[in-house]
Formats: C-alpha cells, sequence, structure tokens
C-alpha cells in the first residue's frame, strides 16, 4: 500500500497537488422551501442539476491533481470496527438505541451514504413531522461546500467550530477520516476541546493563506475573534520560525452572501486578486487589522487602511481585479451574490471561477486570463497548466443557490511551495 499524503498547504495559489470534494448527493434534496433557509440555502436546489455542473468541474480538477471524493475516504474509514464505533457514538442519538444496532449492522458503502444523506427518526411520531424534526441524524447540506467544515493549515488540518448547528454533524466525519484515514494524514486541531470557548468560531471560507508568514481572517458572521486567537494560539504552540502577520478583514453580518472572506476576496496569482470593491477597497465601517505575533509570543495589533494597503506593506502587492468589472453599481452586487468573488486557484495565476458572472469574466480576461470552460479541461481538449494566466469556468447556476463558489467546494490537502 502506498504512504499516506501528507497535508501540506503554504499558500493559497501554490500547484494543487491533492483536494478533497464532495460531489453533491440525495441530501440536497433533502429540504423544502420551508427548511431551506434553515439548512443555509438561499433556494432550493436539483441534485441532477447540481451533479450536472459539478462533474466537469471535478473532472478538470482530475486533471491537474489527485482528487479524493470525501464519501470513499469515509467509506475506508468504516471498513475499520473501531473508528465505525467511534463515528457512530458520535453522531447517534443516544435516544434511538435501536437505530445503533441498525446503523453498525451496515456495511461501510451504505452507512456512508445514510451519514451523508441523513436518517429519518425512527419514531413516525405526527410531532416531529410536522415540527419538521424529521431526522435523527441530519443530512450534511452543506458538506459538498468543503472549504468550511475543516481546512489546511500548513502541515495541519484545522476542524471548523461551526456558526450553525446544521453543519456541526459535518465536523464528526470529517473528524473520523482525518484520524483513521490510511489515505492522508494530518495532524488535527479540534476547537471543540476547548472547555466554556462559546464564542469559538471558525469556518475555511474565512482562513486564507496568503503566504507563509500572512494569514488572511474573516471575521464576521462565521468565524469570531475568539477564533482566530485560537488559530493563533495553536500555531504559536506548534512554534513559529518567524513572525506571523494575522490581517482580519471585518465582514457585514448581512446579506447572507458576506458569510466569509471567499465571498469577497480571493488571491488569483502573485499579484493578482479579486475583490468586491464597495466592502474591500472602499468600507470605512468595516476594518483590517493587523495582528503581528512574533516567535516569543509577544504580540502587536494595529488598523490597516485595507486588507490591500496592508498586503502591499508586508511586501505583496496585488492589483485587485473587480468583482463585477466595476467599483460600484449592480452587477458588483449581482455578481457577488452568485460567488461572483470566489475563485479558486490551482496554481498561480490558473482559477475556477463561475462562467455566469460575465463583468467578472471580462475584467478577468483584459487582465491576461484566458477563458476557458471546465467541460473541454475535463475532456482533455485543452489544458490549463500551458501558457500564463487563465481562467477555467463552470456553468453554475444551481450550485451558487446553495450559497458558494468554487473556492468553497474545494479543500485543498497539498500544494507546491510558491516560488515567490
Ligand atoms: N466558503 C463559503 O463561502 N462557503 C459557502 C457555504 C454555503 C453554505 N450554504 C453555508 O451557508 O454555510
Amino acid at each position: 500500500m502506498s504512504s499516506p499524503i501528507l497535508a501540506n498547504v503554504h499558500s493559497e495559489i501554490g500547484e494543487l497537488e491533492c483536494v478533497l470534494v464532495h460531489t453533491p448527493g440525495e441530501e440536497v434534496e433533502k429540504m423544502s422551501p420551508t427548511n431551506a433557509h434553515w439548512a443555509l440555502y438561499s433556494d432550493i436546489i436539483s441534485r441532477q442539476e447540481a451533479q450536472k455542473e459539478h462533474t466537469p468541474f471535478k473532472g478538470a480538477l482530475g486533471k491537474i491533481s489527485r482528487v479524493l471524493e470525501v464519501k470513499d475516504l469515509l467509506r475506508e474509514v468504516l471498513e475499520q470496527p473501531e473508528p465505525k464505533a467511534e463515528l457512530l457514538a458520535a453522531v447517534c442519538p443516544e435516544e434511538y438505541p435501536g437505530l445503533l444496532e441498525e446503523l453498525k449492522a451496515m456495511d461501510a458503502n451504505l452507512l456512508a451514504s445514510r451519514l451523508i444523506e441523513g436518517v429519518e427518526r425512527p419514531t413516525g411520531r405526527l410531532a416531529d413531522f410536522q415540527n419538521g424534526q424529521r431526522f435523527a441524524i441530519p443530512p450534511l447540506f452543506n458538506l459538498f461546500f468543503m472549504r468550511d467544515a475543516s481546512m489546511t493549515v500548513f502541515n495541519s488540518v484545522l476542524l471548523g467550530s461551526m456558526a450553525s448547528e446544521v453543519r456541526r454533524g459535518e465536523i464528526a466525519v470529517l473528524n473520523a477520516i482525518y484520524r483513521y484515514s490510511k489515505t492522508i494524514r494530518a495532524a488535527v486541531l479540534d476547537p471543540r476541546t476547548v472547555k466554556g470557548a462559546h464564542d469559538l468560531r471558525v469556518e475555511g471560507g474565512d482562513v486564507h493563506i496568503a503566504r507563509e508568514d500572512i494569514l488572511l481572517v474573516g471575521n464576521g458572521l462565521r468565524s469570531s475573534a475568539e477564533g482566530v486567537d485560537y488559530l493563533v494560539g495553536q500555531l504559536l504552540e506548534k512554534g513559529l520560525e518567524k513572525p506571523l502577520h494575522v490581517l482580519v478583514q471585518e465582514l457585514p453580518h448581512a446579506p447572507e452572501s458576506f458569510i466569509h472572506l471567499d465571498m469577497v476576496f480571493t488571491l488569483l496569482d502573485r499579484d493578482r486578486c479579486m475583490v468586491y470593491a464597495p466592502l474591500i477597497l472602499h468600507s470605512p465601517q468595516f476594518h483590517t487589522i493587523h495582528l503581528e505575533v512574533e516567535p516569543s509570543g509577544k504580540r502587536r495589533i494595529r488598523y490597516e487602511h485595507s486588507l490591500v494597503d496592508a498586503l502591499r506593506g508586508l511586501g505583496m502587492p496585488l492589483k485587485p481585479v473587480l468583482c463585477g468589472g466595476a467599483e460600484n453599481g449592480w452587477n458588483p452586487d449581482r455578481e457577488q451574490w452568485h460567488s461572483g468573488a470566489n475563485f479558486f486557484s490551482f496554481a498561480p495565476g490558473k482559477i475556477f471561477g463561475y462562467a455566469r458572472n460575465t463583468h467578472t469574466i471580462e475584467a478577468l480576461s483584459q487582465n491576461g486570463f484566458r477563458v476557458l470552460r471546465a467541460a473541454d479541461v475535463a475532456s482533455g481538449k485543452v489544458n490549463p497548466m500551458e501558457g500564463g494566466r487563465c481562467v477555467v469556468t463552470l456553468d453554475g447556476n444551481e450550485l451558487p443557490r446553495g450559497g458558494g463558489g468554487c473556492r468553497c467546494m474545494t479543500m485543498p490537502f497539498a500544494r507546491r511551495r510558491v516560488e515567490w
């Protein structure tokens, strides 16, 4: 058996070597207009349509990098008796002992599907049915947004501390995978072990590694100040070789399309970033805070003019490309809403994004990004690794209704180091 792949991510843009994804399955249809908002979707979506859009994305990723389906990793873990028992104990409510036995008897394949797609309460009680509490184990509606519930930070994986109850089931599954998979290996940082930390929240959409010594962290609905302090504390405990700069970007709590930093800002190349300008370039209300941490643990903290200015000050001059192609007006708002600022870099200057955000794609084209189609990359018709900058576009009309884009749908596990 080959040796496991080790967690190794030291930037947002290094050439991708291994990425975790989840193809949207039955779980995305286990909702109706009444509970879609609770499930954190802005609309109900069709599995078939979502899969149609996701397939070329995964296919294109497969031409570039090793791609691991989270369900395959889960199956591998469930084939091992002790991890299986441990995971079932974590997710199966004690009030249904019969259910636990039923799940224990399932083979790894069926059980992996059940844990992702959800298990209905076995009681058949009308009250549960009517109040929408139908699940003993809720479906992992948002699992295809692999980015958020865990994140590779250097050589460790940090489990998310999710702001919404509906996403907490993802953590148990991912925790089991990171601890027991034979395919991948990582040291796991688990915020659940911190006692009494009621306001410790951190999600991967907010955590970006700009450079080995610079982290960017969104601070809003999903990641709290305590979450940032936890991450810094963990990195200090592991030992810093040089000062670490943490640039914290405050985010508005509404509308819901501003949930994470990656919905308003993503890194595209050594010298380009995508910005939703009204917030990232021109907001006096939402601050950028620079936390400098020395290897000794000594910290300094100050306001910066903006994220882009702070990065320039740290020797990362970035030209912003505008989401919606303009500073203000309808287009930035319309395209940001459909994850128009959310790009996933698979190498410096090589990115994935949704084709529907035409003004943003045009702005990228004007910045030297060749526009390719994911289906053509997946079929081998074009090779995105050849030539300079490119944006690989996928038809994303159904997927963004779940609330995220290409960065949200990937969890990079290993990348090559960038030569700066
Ligand atoms: N990084 C991201 O912005 N992820 C998108 C997550 C969407 C999901 N429906 C959520 O609200 O958590």
